[in-house]
């Protein structure tokens, strides 16, 4: 029996309904690639077909399958549908005899819907993998199992379901296959994943992911276009199609219960006045202009190491190695600047690095605040520092092991903004952007937090302040300089010096002409970028935050005031808090200890000089 699910090159594609049914099958792709989609796709075929089926439900999404087909059983904890209207429960988790239940269905090929999303889930799915080993022993009838997240049941590194893995391995006989789901194939056990003979696999970005279905692909090259799939597209392979074959899977037909919420809709330009049109820049908010010039640190590319046994992960000693940036360190941030040497240049006074210290606080929250959700777990953050430090990248003596690794939340912001552009023909321009809430930089959330000074070093200044700060160059300005460059009258140039003077934030480096006219350099390394119209979505998914976060710094008045000395038409119309997760691995030897700070979400270092 062929089971029709999907189109390839725009044609209908069927698969092999006996391999999918007692089959050992994958389906593999990130949050929002589609799993949840295909799956019910895949029970709503398996329904018309008649073919049982019995899916754990993580995230009690799937109980509007019983729209169309009222032959579902729907277990599930009481309360779990109290906001369902017209689908009720069938049968309570707490008070069903499930041998009897699972016998019943299975004898008469009827799907369940295994809903633990308000219940102890591992207890609950493992009693069901024992029930539903024993009744496919008796019975030998074809039903398949669907384990929804996967890697909350049969995780590598923590104890997996022992049962479930053994229905990977003598299921088939019994009638009984596998179909594991998960958007974290890295860290699933291979015990399961390597059983699977038959593969669906949709849009990855993690770089261990990637890696970790890198068996079933012949080159580096297939395993790259996954990264390009759009939601929905996935690569059907092994025993239930001919030949490794592109698809998109077809239309539900019952409602998608596991839709993202959507953002409400912004109009993005208004026309205000039809005249002589203006050429425009599309500059962005991140492209920054003028002084600096510090390239990104370079994202570390290369292959990780496979490494079981942590954290004894001894170093030897290589002095020669670059020292990791210290905490707070501002002069690295700081590039060669054409046309002054090195040793000219003003440097920041200890003082300044003291002031700054003493604002970054941490604390743990006790109210509920809005938190991005993590991908990577905490073994997974040993795994990828433990990787590092064999490396020696870090090397700094040898003794040197894995000490600690906690979750910490940053705070992030992300900032809409509004203002008008365009001398003659007047429009209204949107642009978005990320800062961190501890210093106030740019941050880069795709594949891994990234930083830019950005507007950290003008947090705290009144906008003459800011305006005369941002056009200052190390080759160094006079006050008449600053007149002309920031069109302020000579007065507030000289008292938005004298406050930058107090703030150690410029400094007199020469004088000029007869009558001694002072230069000015700046202390500070960066420069304001430009506003674009670049606007940079911020669409991970959220729960509630739970452990240790930095304390917040910046507030919205502060990035008002730099935003209205950079573009007076400008105003804010979101900031938004999230918590992004890092997880902060401590290592060290008996003589020296130090943080790596490893994106919860993307594995990869993160440098963040907090
Ligand atoms: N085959 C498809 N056809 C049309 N739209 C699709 C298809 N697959 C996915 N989508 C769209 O993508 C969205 C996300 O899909 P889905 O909820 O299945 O993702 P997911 O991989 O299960 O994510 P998560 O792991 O976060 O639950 C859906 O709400 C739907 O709008």
């Amino acid at each position: 029996m062929q089971l029709k699910i999907g189109k390839a090159q725009g044609r209908d594609f069927s698969i092999d309904a006996q391999e999918l049914v007692t089959g050992r099958t994958c389906i593999i792709a990130q949050s929002g690639a589609g799993k949840s989609w295909s799956i019910a796709v895949l029970c709503e075929t398996m329904c018309r077909a008649k073919i049982g089926f019995c899916l754990i439900d993580t995230e009690g999404e799937y109980y509007s399958l019983k729209e169309k087909f009222p032959d579902i059983l729907w277990i599930g904890a009481e309360g779990a549908d109290a906001d369902v209207d017209d689908i009720s429960l069938d049968y309570d988790i707490e008070k069903i005899n499930i041998k009897q239940l699972v016998s019943k269905a299975v004898s008469e090929s009827r799907p369940i819907i295994f809903d633990v999303s308000e219940v102890d889930m591992v207890p609950r799915v493992t009693r069901l993998a024992h029930v539903l080993y024993d009744v496919a022993s008796e019975q030998k009838k074809p039903y398949l199992l669907i384990v929804e997240e996967a890697d909350k049941f049969i995780p590598q590194s923590r104890d997996s379901i022992k049962k479930i893995e053994e229905i990977s391995r003598r299921g088939r006989k019994r009638g009984l296959g596998l179909l594991v789901a998960t958007q974290r194939p890295a860290i699933v056990t291979k015990n399961v994943l390597s059983q699977c003979n038959n593969q669906i696999i949709g849009k990855l970005s993690i770089d261990n992911d990637l890696k970790a279905v890198g068996i079933f692909f012949s080159s580096k090259q297939e395993v790259e276009e996954l990264t390009t799939l759009n939601p929905g597209d996935f690569f059907v392979m092994g025993s239930l199609a001919h030949e490794k074959t592109k698809i998109q899977f077809g239309k539900r037909q019952t409602k998608h219960r596991g839709v993202t919420p959507l953002l409400e809709e912004r109009e993005i330009v208004e026309y205000f006045e039809e005249e002589e049109e203006e050429e425009e820049e599309d500059m962005s908010i991140y492209e920054d202009a003028g002084r600096i010039t510090r390239p990104d640190k370079p994202e570390d590319d290369e292959e990780d190491e496979n490494i079981s046994k942590l954290p004894e992960i001894l170093l030897t000693d290589h002095p020669e190695e670059e020292q990791e940036k210290n905490d707070f360190q501002t002069e690295e941030e700081n590039p060669k600047t054409p046309g002054i040497k090195e040793e000219d240049k003003p440097k920041p006074k200890p003082a300044q690095k003291k002031a700054a210290r003493k604002k970054i606080t941490r604390s743990t929250t006790k109210s509920p605040e809005e938190a991005v959700i993590n991908l990577i777990e905490r073994d997974e953050a040993f795994e990828i520092a433990g990787t590092k430090l064999r490396r020696k990248r870090f090397g700094f003596g040898s003794g040197e092991r894995l000490i600690s690794g906690n979750m910490i939340y940053i705070p992030l912001f992300h900032v809409s903004v509004k203002y008008i552009r365009g001398r003659f023909r007047k429009t209204t321009q949107h642009t978005s952007f990320v800062i961190d809430g501890v210093k106030g930089r740019c941050v880069d959330t795709a594949g891994g937090l990234k930083f830019r000074p950005c507007f950290s070093d003008y947090i705290g200044l009144d906008e003459n302040s800011i305006k005369v700060l941002n056009v200052m160059s190390f080759s160094g300005e006079t006050v008449a300089d600053l007149e002309g460059m920031t069109r302020l009258k000579q007065s507030p140039v000289k008292s938005a010096l004298s406050r930058l003077e107090e703030r150690k934030m410029v400094t007199i480096s020469d004088t000029v002409g007869e009558s001694d006219e002072p230069v000015y350099v700046p202390l500070i390394t960066s420069t304001l970028p430009k506003l674009g119209t670049r606007q940079r979505n911020f669409d991970f998914r959220t729960g509630t935050l739970n452990g240790e976060k930095w304390d917040i710094n910046i507030k919205e008045g502060d990035i008002r005031t730099i935003l209205k000395a950079l573009e007076p038409t400008s105003e804010i119309i979101e900031f938004r808090l999230y918590y992004y997760p890092l997880f902060e691995i401590k290592a060290g030897s008996d003589l020296e200890e130090r943080t790596l700070y490893i994106d919860a979400l993307s594995g990869r270092e993160v440098i963040i000089n907090i």
